[in-house]
């Protein structure tokens, strides 16, 4: 509450010696206390001051003190009102108080220490309304921010109202934005939003996998080249430098691209300007350049798959998109988003999960992220024949090698789920603790798990593993040449 030295009280009588003693008897007290002779003159202060609470007398000639306050609640609501009267009009007194036109009351004649006790608890109120006036509006303004949908994103978790913050912030900036997080976790669907909610959305957005382009090709597909420049370059071509002019360059996976090429990618960012393959002149852009990785860049720059100045330079907003298994309920936000989404596409109908397919999908710990839950309920769309989704159909469409128990006939009671994929040496260990699987089938299950997660994109699981792809194809192929 204001300091009571900046509180200011109107007493209305159109009697001068009433106001007279009011004003002697407050003078230690700590307000500012003005007078008028009449309603009309109260409401002129009214109009130059503003004033915490008016003390009106009731019988006034002209405009009553009941007119009076009733003028003062329409115009100023948050002036609190007390009525000075004799008691003769009690019935009047009770229906204007009743009506809000008035807060309080004062008999007459009256003490000064009620005239006091009054004021401060008047005061009191007004420090209540105001109290509970800001609550409900930072609630509002927190409902509004709240969202469960943002651009293209579903969910309504604290971690995801966090990056929906961040997007808002950066999108209409200028600065180049580094965006990290898991495999699946959104980082395209954030760099579009980024796009999208900034001057640009009208230009275009270009988006280039570092990883999903061969090393020799990078060069030309991101600036273009002329006729001849190497074997296979028929014709002169434009590359997504000169794509994205006035737009967005969204890099996937910057820790893939060579680090040779990644010193031309860095005085791209600085100058704006660039070469095509062959060519000597020098051409400029207008570029906004969002990237990715879901490697952590600190180590990327340590391993040397990252230039630290290039990261520096591109690193100017960085967001972190968190790991569904971080996002509490927006796991049945999104499964029933992609329900409805594949329901639609393949033509069938599905009115939802049952509670205890909810409870299994909530346990379930989606190492592959939002991309891995897309793909799951898209299976079960294709392969199960619905309406309801029960706990049966969640649990034969999870990865087979974990150990979910049988629902009891007629039970919906929640089960517990092994955790995968980064648990499943825990869950082999708690199998049968006087066995100890062989690290070979240790190994191979962590890498069918990493593959299937990322939809047996060798080069993301192979960065899931923390392993070269290479190594990854070498062990696939001992595996197929031992089986045929
Ligand atoms: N919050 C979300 N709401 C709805 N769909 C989402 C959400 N997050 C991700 N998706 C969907 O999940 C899939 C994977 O998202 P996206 O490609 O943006 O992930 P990513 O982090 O870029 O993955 P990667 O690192 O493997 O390239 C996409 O189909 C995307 O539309």
């Amino acid at each position: 509450m204001e300091s009571m030295h900046n509180v200011t009280l109107l007493f209305v009588d159109d009697e001068p010696l009433i106001l007279r003693s009011l004003v002697r008897a407050l003078k230690n007290e700590p307000y500012h206390v003005l007078t008028a002779n009449s309603g009309e003159e109260g409401l002129e202060l009214l109009k130059e001051h503003p004033i915490d609470v008016v003390i009106s007398d009731k019988m006034m000639p002209n405009m009553s003190g009941i007119e009076f306050l009733g003028e003062v609640a329409e115009q100023y609501p948050d002036t609190l009102r007390i009525m000075l009267t004799a008691f003769t009009d009690l019935e009047g007194l009770i229906h204007a108080i009743n009506q809000g036109k008035v807060w309080g009351y004062l008999q007459k004649p009256f003490e000064i220490d009620s005239i006091k006790l009054t004021i401060e608890q008047a005061l009191q109120t007004k420090m209540l309304i105001a109290e509970r006036n800001m609550l409900r509006s930072s609630l509002a303004r927190y409902k509004n921010e709240y969202r469960a949908k943002f651009y293209r994103f579903v969910g309504d978790s604290v971690a995801m109202q966090t990056v929906y913050r961040a997007i808002e912030k950066a999108g209409p900036s200028r600065a180049n934005v580094f965006i990290t997080g898991s495999s699946g976790t959104g980082k395209e669907l954030a760099a579009e939003a980024i796009h999208n909610s900034s001057e640009r959305s009208s230009k275009p957005f270009i988006c280039l996998n570092c990883a999903a382009i061969p090393k020799d090709l990078m060069e030309s597909e991101i600036f273009g080249h002329i006729k001849g420049a190497f074997s296979g370059a028929i014709a002169n071509r434009e590359g997504a430098a000169s794509e994205a002019d006035g737009g967005t360059l969204f890099l996937d996976e910057l820790g893939e691209m060579d680090i040779a090429l990644q010193a031309k990618i860095l005085r791209f960012v600085q100058t704006g300007t660039f070469q095509k393959v062959g060519s000597a002149k020098t051409e400029k852009v207008d570029v906004r350049f969002v990237c990715a990785t879901n490697r952590d860049p600190h180590q990327a720059i340590a391993d040397n798959y990252l230039r630290e100045d290039l990261f520096y330079r591109l690193n100017v907003i960085s967001i972190d998109m968190p790991p569904l298994h971080d996002r509490g309920r927006d796991v049945l936000l999104l499964a029933k988003h992609f329900l409805q989404q594949f329901s639609e596409l393949e033509n069938k109908i599905f009115v939802g999960f049952s509670d205890s397919a909810e409870q299994l999908i909530l346990q379930f710990d989606w190492p592959g992220n939002v991309r891995q839950l897309e793909n799951f309920i898209h299976s079960i769309v294709v392969m199960s024949d619905g309406p309801l989704i029960d706990y049966d159909v969640i649990q034969a469409h999870l990865p087979s090698d974990l150990s979910i128990p049988v629902q009891p006939k007629g039970e919906e009671q929640p089960k517990q789920v092994t955790k995968a994929p980064q648990d499943q040496l825990t869950h082999i260990k708690q199998r049968d603790d006087k066995k100890v699987a062989p690290l070979a089938e240790v190994e191979r299950v962590a890498i069918e798990q990493a593959l299937l997660v990322c939809d047996d994109n060798v080069v993301k699981a192979a960065s899931l593993l923390e392993v070269s792809p290479s190594t990854l194809y070498r062990k696939i192929q001992q595996w197929s040449e031992a089986t045929s």
